[in-house]
């Protein structure tokens, strides 16, 4: 890859924020640990993150690499001061925590501060301050309370900004990572959707010539995308497997089918759901009941697979998968356990292709926008692995199953009525195990009750509920209490993530 960018992550929270605006200056960037054995050569920038640590504490991390004047360098926050704190200069810890908008009160004429203007709002997040600069370093910028706010290495193009220009309230953050990447650092913005899509079938081509591959689509975005761009580069080589696990929603499994069938797509649908209802039996703890899915899952999936001749398994795997098992805090201990199929490699000795192991979500969309896979399918709303067995509380019965596919189906049938389903991150029905009593007609009822969930979201990572007219939710409620049976209840979850999942269980 031309003109690759280095980010090098010290644990910050914006990180991932750092390679989503370089990127969308068609500029490619990778993430690595600030310990990461990586070979600078290949890179033409770097970029030093910013970290929940102070490099006053005796485990700050530290880099092991010595970078300076080797490439054009970024450091931003905690990466500032940690490289005035080795190169000579003082951290101190500052009288106040300085979090939050701040105005940049003097600005040199620096060619990393082309086009920004005296008083452009920053944003600040730091509890200590660059109290001297190194002796070898100019100031480029202060605000009212800060002084070294900006500086530079003489002679080098080795910069440090206290400041986060990743963030959306930093108003000319992006100028400023242009002015850096393509002005002092002459990187061509040439990491475009339809470049991509081009290097990778030739890459897809080279690697897997005359090979068979083995996909599991999910009917979702990430498994979609990829197994269209595997197609486009080996066209009947690629076999995939679409599972039925009998959690999915009202008629998903045959509809998605056809769309596969109608895009060209040379797939197998395996109707398990008898299994795997019978195995989910009495299960009622939801990390059980995801363990339970995931093994049904690998020895169906193994089982189809055994009858294509597969040297490779193609996967969906995107960058923020990557990163999180990468990241310096190693993998997330609370992640769920998923039935993605990340234990099937070891078991069943096939090679692992992943094309979109580059790409963040949105990107995926827009490659899957760029090989003309329909709209419905790329704006889908992400579903569990586990899928409705994680929305029925306690044990997953066919009539349970029914009963939230019904709810289900109606709500999000009135969300694209509406025109809301595109506005919304994620929504759904879930099926409480609690009866409540009701009146209907002159009958007293013992029934069920179903939670209405829908999130606004930019990554999955917070989430906020939707703020729908009560009108809508009215209409909705009325739907599912007069045409789903053994439901008297419907209620509107207002939690937000965090301190709420999106999902339930
Ligand atoms: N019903 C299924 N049939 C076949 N393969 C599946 C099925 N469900 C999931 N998979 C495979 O497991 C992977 C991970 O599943 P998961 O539900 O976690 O998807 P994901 O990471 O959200 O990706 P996607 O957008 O493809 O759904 C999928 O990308 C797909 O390859």
């Amino acid at each position: 890859m031309e003109g690759k960018v280095l980010i090098l992550d010290f644990g910050s929270q914006y990180t991932q924020l750092i390679a989503r605006k370089v990127r969308e200056l068609s500029i490619y960037c990778e993430i690595f640990p600030y310990n990461a054995d990586v070979d600078i050569d290949s890179y033409v920038a770097i970029l030093l993150s910013g970290s929940p640590y102070s490099v006053l504490e005796e485990d700050a991390p530290r880099l092991k690499l010595e970078i300076k004047g080797r490439l054009p360098l970024l450091a931003i926050c905690y990466g500032a001061q940690y490289l005035s704190a080795h190169y000579g200069g003082a951290v101190l810890k500052s009288e106040t925590r300085e979090f939050g908008r701040a105005y940049l009160s003097y600005i040199s004429d620096d060619p990393l501060f082309h086009n920004i203007d005296q008083g452009s709002q920053v944003w600040m997040s730091h509890s200590d301050s660059i109290c001297d600069l190194p002796d070898n370093a100019m100031l480029l910028a202060s605000t009212d309370r800060v002084k070294n706010v900006a500086y530079r290495f003489k002679g080098e193009e080795t910069y440090g900004i206290q400041f986060h220009p990743e963030v959306y309230h930093s108003v000319d953050g992006k100028q400023l990572l242009y002015n850096f990447l393509v002005r002092i650092a002459k990187i061509r913005q040439i990491w475009t959707t339809e470049n991509f899509v081009g290097q990778t079938l030739n890459s897809l081509k080279e690697k897997l010539s005359g090979d068979k591959v083995v996909l599991g689509l999910s009917g979702g975005v990430d498994s979609t995308v990829a197994a269209v761009l595997i197609s486009r580069a080996i066209g009947e080589n690629l076999n995939c497997i679409f599972v039925n696990n009998g959690l999915l929603r009202k008629g998903e499994f045959e509809q998605v089918i056809q769309q596969y069938v109608g895009m060209g797509l040379h797939v197998e649908g395996v109707d398990a759901s008898k299994r795997f209802i019978q195995s989910l039996e009495g299960v009622t703890d939801p990390e059980e009941k995801r363990k339970t899915i995931g093994k049904v899952f690998i020895d169906v999936f193994e089982e189809a697979s055994k009858k294509v001749d597969a040297v490779w398994l193609g996967q969906g795997t995107i960058y923020p998968d990557v990163i999180e098992s990468i990241s310096i805090k190693g993998p997330s201990a609370t992640i769920k356990s998923h039935h993605n199929v990340g234990g099937l490699p070891d078991c069943m000795n096939l090679k692992v292709i992943e094309p979109l192991k580059s790409l963040f979500k949105d990107e995926v969309r827009q490659v899957g926008a760029e090989l003309g896979i329909s709209q419905s399918l790329i704006q889908r709303h992400p579903f569990p692995g586990p899928g409705l067995a994680i929305r029925i509380l306690g044990e997953v019965t066919q009539e349970a199953i029914k009963t939230v596919q019904e709810a289900d189906f109606i709500f999000v049938n009135a969300l694209k009525k509406e025109g809301l389903y595109h506005d919304i991150w994620q929504a759904g029905a879930i099926l409480l195990p609690v009866n409540s009593v009701g009146v209907m007609g002159d009958e007293r009822t013992y029934e069920k009750c179903i939670v209405l969930r829908a999130v606004e979201s930019r990554d999955g990572m917070t989430a906020d509920w939707v703020d729908f007219p009560h009108k809508f939710l009215q209409k909705v409620s009325n739907e599912i209490i007069n045409k789903v049976k053994h439901i008297n209840r419907v209620v509107y979850d207002i939690s937000s993530k965090p301190p709420a999942t999106i999902e339930w269980e």
